[in-house]
């Protein structure tokens, strides 16, 4: 399989010379049993790269196991990579497979390899070195024969010098290495990925594709993207929801990307965990402006309904849910007062609009409603979202990180932060 196919094959977008030198070894060392190790910043897509790896190999009938080895608590990775048996502590009242016996005769993705902590790293290399390894609380053997591919964002070289992470195990881990380049040094694939998510999010929104004005995709180019590919797609479903306007200029644009950024002069100071932890944060706040703005758009619209239609109009299942939803997600009572009064002026604004002409539902400037919520603690917010999107899930860290559109390694570090467990 060449490269374009195998772009097609796995949806990869980019001709970039560093993203097709990527693959390129993806696609040579994928029939050996080699352990590769993937690195680049976090979001320029490296989880790609192991899949290209176990389906262009001949492995690839057998499983293929992605683990968050940062989502992970430290207490149950050893358990989670190798299993345990009955007894092996408190709460295990049965034995359990762990992921390398389970992945017998296929690929495991160990992603955030950094964050394994040190006795799991021991447990690692005997497994890569010997292909054995011992269930938690037992003393029998197992052999397993898994490949190994791992990924991290971490300068491993510092990770090594403050005996984070074991130089033996980064060896043996990293006998080829793939780098993924950060997106600003693939300025020929911003527009082009830009398209493919418009057009992506486009079709999922049920609305016209979002466009750029030439100015704009200079802007868009030039930006330093800190976040990478994820960044971007993000702010492309950010635009695609938000804009009425679907031709985007470069004032639009601006909005999205910090000025002073626009402008040439970076904003944001380099250094990976800054990087990180500003833009997941901005993630999750604009992820709730989303769903504010359905919310609201949605209460809008069954305001006008009550206004027009009789009083006693019977609310369906999903207008209940909006308006338990609006309602009962305020905890406090000032806010949920000033919220009040705010509905209660875009109701005004509302009945006036319709006195005046046949109702249509107005997408009018949400902006009231976002001052209302700026006196709500952000944190607040932000807790009770990851609350939801855990609840909804069951628990299941994966989902509710994708339903968050964060990494589940920033959402481990909001459960922590939260104390939500
Ligand atoms: N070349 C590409 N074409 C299309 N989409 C891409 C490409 N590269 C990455 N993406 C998308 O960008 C997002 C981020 O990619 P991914 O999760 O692989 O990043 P990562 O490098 O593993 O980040 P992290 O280190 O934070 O886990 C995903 O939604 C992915 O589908």
């Amino acid at each position: 399989m060449n490269i374009q196919q195998i772009k097609q094959r796995f949806g990869i977008i980019g001709n970039a010379p560093g993203l097709n030198r990527a693959l390129e070894v993806a696609a040579q060392v994928a029939p050996t049993d080699i352990s590769v190790l993937v690195t680049g910043q976090s979001g320029t897509g490296k989880e790609i790269i192991p899949q290209v790896i176990h389906h262009l190999s001949t492995r690839k009938h057998g499983s293929y196991i992605a683990v968050n080895c940062g989502a992970i608590p430290e207490g149950t990775i050893d358990s989670e990579l190798f299993g345990h048996e009955k007894g092996a502590f408190t709460g295990a009242s049965g034995s359990r497979k762990g992921y390398f016996e389970e992945a017998d005769g296929g690929t495991i993705f160990l992603d955030e390899v950094a964050e394994l902590p040190q006795q799991t790293q021991v447990r690692l290399l005997r497994v890569l070195e010997t292909g054995e390894f011992i269930r938690v609380g037992s003393s029998k053997v197992i052999k397993t024969n898994v490949r190994v591919v791992a990924a991290t964002n971490e300068n491993m070289a510092e990770a090594i010098r403050k005996n984070k992470f074991r130089e033996d195990l980064l060896y043996r881990l990293s006998t080829v290495p793939i780098k993924l380049p950060p997106l600003k040094e693939r300025k020929e694939d911003i527009h082009l990925l830009f398209r493919k998510f418009a057009a992506d999010f486009a079709e999922k929104y049920r609305m016209p594709t979002i466009k750029l004005v030439d100015d704009a995709v200079i802007a868009l180019t030039n930006y330093p993207w800190p976040g990478n590919i994820r960044q971007l797609k993000n702010i492309v479903e950010q635009i695609s929801v938000i804009e009425n306007e679907r031709e985007i200029t470069l004032e639009k644009m601006k909005f999205y990307l910090p000025e002073d950024v626009v402008s040439g002069v970076p904003a944001l100071v380099e250094g990976k965990s800054q990087e990180n932890d500003s833009f997941s944060d901005r993630e999750l706040i604009y992820k709730f402006l989303f769903d504010m703005k359905r919310d609201m758009n949605e209460l809008k619209k069954l305001v006008i309904e009550l206004l027009n239609g009789n009083k006693d109009v019977d609310l369906t299942g999903t207008q209940k849910d909006v308006l338990n939803r609006v309602y009962t997600d305020i905890s406090n009572e000032d806010s949920k007062k000033l919220l009040e009064a705010g509905v209660r002026d875009e109701v005004r604004e509302e009945r006036e609009y319709a006195s005046q002409e046949e109702v249509t539902i107005v997408d009018s400037d949400y902006q009231d409603h976002i001052e209302v919520e700026e006196s709500l603690s952000l944190e607040e917010r932000e807790m009770e979202f990851v609350k939801k999107a855990l609840e909804k899930h069951h628990g299941k860290r994966k989902d509710a990180a994708k339903e968050l559109g964060i990494s589940e390694r920033t959402l481990y570090r909001k459960i922590k932060e939260y104390n939500l467990k």
